[in-house]
């Protein structure tokens, strides 16, 4: 049977007062909801000023009507949007009033699940659209705009090109089977496989850098009390966030706050110093401490310059998770005379209490998350991605090692171009769109 969609509305303006409100109202015929609501045709694409009616023929609001008669329009439908005034009551009736002409609520992200279902995005675009109305820095907002523009979309198609290539060549081999393995080495099928594998290495690269800006960094601060955690929060936040006193125990629960660090969101978690205690409340703390590092992408291991790494500092290097890197922060460098910076890979001096050396630090700490330094190029990217390339990977690698076992090299092609193309949604399980888009506001 034929799947005839329904008509869905909702508020697509941020809930609360706003000078205007804009409802968006999809679907396949808007013509008698227009009859009703304004009670005369719109000529497509223009901008009227309309009174928009209750059934009694009384004004809920008079505002700006646009009808995009469909494909033309966002969801490929036929589009209403009713500019209003950004009231919520009165855009609530409003509302009301297009849900009593046929119209049903919207679901969150369905606006944008039309739009991909009617082809006028891929996946990937559509998922850039919700991460550009999330986007917390402007290095996030360009890279948003690539994916939403297609960026990461067509270096998706380039890969999944040559992977269409190489398996046609692969399987004429299957059907002609005296051509065999000297065909395709003639061929250079494997040459032509390993520059697919280094694109997809380049296009990880990339990807893992919208991720970065889509997701930021967990930065968890770690130490013995007092070595100066929360002043060393402080100084990275600029501002006075976290309680800083003389007297070892002071942080309890873990303090959170989000900074920008040349664009990319950074999420830094301080914590209740480390020691062993009889004190309750403090041994929750340290708990927590603990569940924090589970979480981390990078810990900074806070060390008193005065005191270098102590045994007890060795012990809690060696509790972090062996996955989780760790920069060693020596603080406190005002009272040694030691010079500010970072000093190694894995070791920065700084004085947090006197703002020395943070710069530094800023820049050390966007090395170890990954960041190389500019968003030039950077298209967004979610884990959801990652995975599917990374997939992909792992089959192009079993392909390679089995590739004189054509049947299986071929199999493997087939299933990496398959991984990749989940990511722009050409092959995908129904659930995992109801999972992307439930994510997405609503009128989205
Ligand atoms: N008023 C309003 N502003 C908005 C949106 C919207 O839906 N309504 N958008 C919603 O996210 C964004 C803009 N995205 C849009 C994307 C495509 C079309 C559209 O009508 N496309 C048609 C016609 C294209 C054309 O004339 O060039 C199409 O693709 O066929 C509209 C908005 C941001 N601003
Ligand atoms: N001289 C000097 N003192 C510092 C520096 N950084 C922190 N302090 C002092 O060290 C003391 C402890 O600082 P905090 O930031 O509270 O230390 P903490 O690691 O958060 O301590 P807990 O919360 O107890 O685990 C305070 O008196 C700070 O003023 C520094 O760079 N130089
Ligand atoms: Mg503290």
């Amino acid at each position: 049977m034929l799947y005839v969609p329904d008509t869905i509305a909702a508020v697509a303006t941020a809930p609360g007062r706003g000078g205007v409100g804009v409802i968006r109202v999809s679907g396949r015929g808007l013509d008698a909801l227009i009859a009703g609501l304004i009670g005369r045709p719109l000529i497509p694409r223009h901008a009227h000023f309309a009174r928009f009616r209750a059934a009694d023929g009384e004004v809920i609001d008079e505002g700006i009507a646009l009808y995009f008669p469909g494909p033309n329009s966002f969801t490929g439908e036929d589009v209403l949007e009713l500019q209003g005034h950004g009231g919520p009551v009165v855009l609530q009736m409003l509302l009301s009033r297009c849900v009593a002409l046929g119209a049903r609520h919207a679901e969150p992200g369905e606006f944008s699940k039309r739009a991909f279902l009617n082809g006028k995005l891929d996946l990937a675009q559509a998922e850039a659209i919700a991460d550009l109305i999330d986007a917390q820095s402007e290095a996030a907002v360009r890279s948003a705009l690539k994916s939403l523009d297609g960026a990461f979309s067509r270096e998706v198609h380039a890969l999944v090109d040559q992977l269409v290539t190489l398996r046609m060549l692969v399987e004429a081999t299957l059907d002609f089977p005296e051509e065999d393995i000297d065909f395709l080495e003639a061929a250079d099928a494997r040459g032509k496989l390993h520059g697919v594998q280094q694109q997809l290495q380049a296009v990880l690269g990339t990807a893992t850098q919208g991720k970065l800006l889509r997701e930021g960094a967990h930065i968890v601060l770690v130490g013995q009390p007092n070595v100066g955690k929360s002043s060393l929060m402080n100084a990275l936040a600029g501002e006075d966030i976290a309680i800083v006193t003389d007297i070892a125990g002071t942080t309890r629960d873990t303090v959170r706050e989000l900074i920008q660090l040349d664009g990319v969101p950074v999420h830094i978690i301080d914590t209740a110093g480390l020691r062993d205690t009889d004190d309750v409340v403090e041994k929750i703390g340290i708990e927590r401490t603990w569940a924090a590092v589970e979480k981390a992408d990078l810990a900074l291991l806070l060390l008193d310059s005065r005191e270098g790494v102590t045994a007890h500092d060795a012990a809690i290097l060696a509790r972090l998770p062996a996955p989780l890197p760790v920069l060693r922060v020596f603080n406190k460098i005002d009272l040694t005379g030691e010079v500010a910076g970072a000093v190694a890979a894995d070791e920065v001096h700084v004085s947090a209490k006197g703002g020395i050396g943070i710069d530094a630090l800023r820049q050390k700490l966007l090395e170890r998350v990954g960041w190389q330094g500019s968003d030039a190029g950077v298209f967004i990217a979610r884990e959801r991605h990652l995975d599917a390339i990374r997939r992909a990977q792992a089959h192009l690698q079993t392909a390679d090692a089995a590739y004189r076992q054509i049947e299986l090299f071929a199999e493997e092609l087939r299933l990496a171009q398959n991984a990749l193309n989940e990511i722009t949604g050409e092959f995908s399980a129904d659930d995992l769109l109801g999972v992307i888009f439930s994510r997405f506001c609503i009128g989205k």
